[in-house]
């Protein structure tokens, strides 16, 4: 079973553009389990300039499913990681400044700052996964870290979908199969959306996990929150 984890920020967008508390974030992750999301993904970001700090906290006794926080395990990331405790920390190398995440890991240049970090992070009892482009080399250096679980980065597979579905697909099956083979599990993130979803989850079958939030928010104004998690199931199940 692949599990459909929301990720709220663009929700968070969405309240901080007026200052006050609409819409409400803790009721929209509460609306998405009620609606059949298998997981709630934030990534706060040094600015906080959609999800923040504050909100990861206060979700902390909120979600039922699986909580999973994404970030550069920077100190502030790691002090959240401390006391929420969530099912997963999903590691992702962004600069502070980056727009939106747009590379994995290179998880043999960092081993060093890696390993420590998933040495702690693993000791609190959270899953760690590191994010990471789809390079057979870069998931081995994930597995040498003792990750528990990788991310593939999918926005080059979203980008090439509708050029050649076979040959964007084709990385991400390689890497996914690498990665079960050194018994990492497999999650996918990064642009996915009603189009791209289902094909990359026949082509990996095994796929744990995938977060999605921009698509998704966006067509909730069209079709509402709760059918549109209802469709994203679908292409999974
Ligand atoms: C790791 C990853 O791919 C996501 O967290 C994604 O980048 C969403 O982050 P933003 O909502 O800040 O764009
Ligand atoms: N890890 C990816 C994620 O949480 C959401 O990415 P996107 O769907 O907003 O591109």
């Amino acid at each position: 079973m692949t599990r459909l984890s929301v990720n709220i920020n663009k929700i968070a967008t969405l309240r901080n553009a007026r200052g006050g508390n609409n819409p409400d974030v803790i009721k929209a992750a509460q609306d998405c389990e009620n609606f059949g999301a298998e997981g709630i993904t934030v990534h706060p970001r040094p600015d906080e300039r959609h999800i923040r700090y504050a909100d990861v906290i206060a979700l902390k006794d909120v979600v039922k499913t699986e909580f999973n926080i994404e970030g550069y395990p920077d100190l502030r990331y790691l002090k959240l990681i401390r006391e929420v405790r969530p099912a997963q920390a999903t590691l992702v190398p962004d600069a502070p400044d980056a727009i939106t995440s747009n590379a994995g890991w290179d998880t043999l240049r960092h081993a060093a700052l890696l390993k420590d970090v998933v040495d702690e992070i693993r000791s609190l009892g959270v899953r760690v996964s590191l994010f990471v482009d789809p390079s057979p080399r870069m998931v081995e250096g994930a597995a040498k870290l003792k990750a528990d679980r990788i991310e593939l980065y999918t926005e080059p597979y979203a980008r090439e979908y509708h050029v050649n579905r076979d040959v964007a697909v084709k990385p991400y099956i390689e890497s996914a199969r690498v990665a079960t083979s050194l018994g990492l599990a497999v999650n996918a993130g990064h642009d996915l959306d009603l189009d791209n979803l289902k094909f990359l989850k026949s082509n990996i079958p095994d796929l744990a996990e995938v977060s999605i939030g921009h698509a998704l928010i966006c067509d909730a104004l069209y079709l509402g929150l709760e059918n549109t998690i209802q469709l994203y199931l679908k292409q999974l199940h």
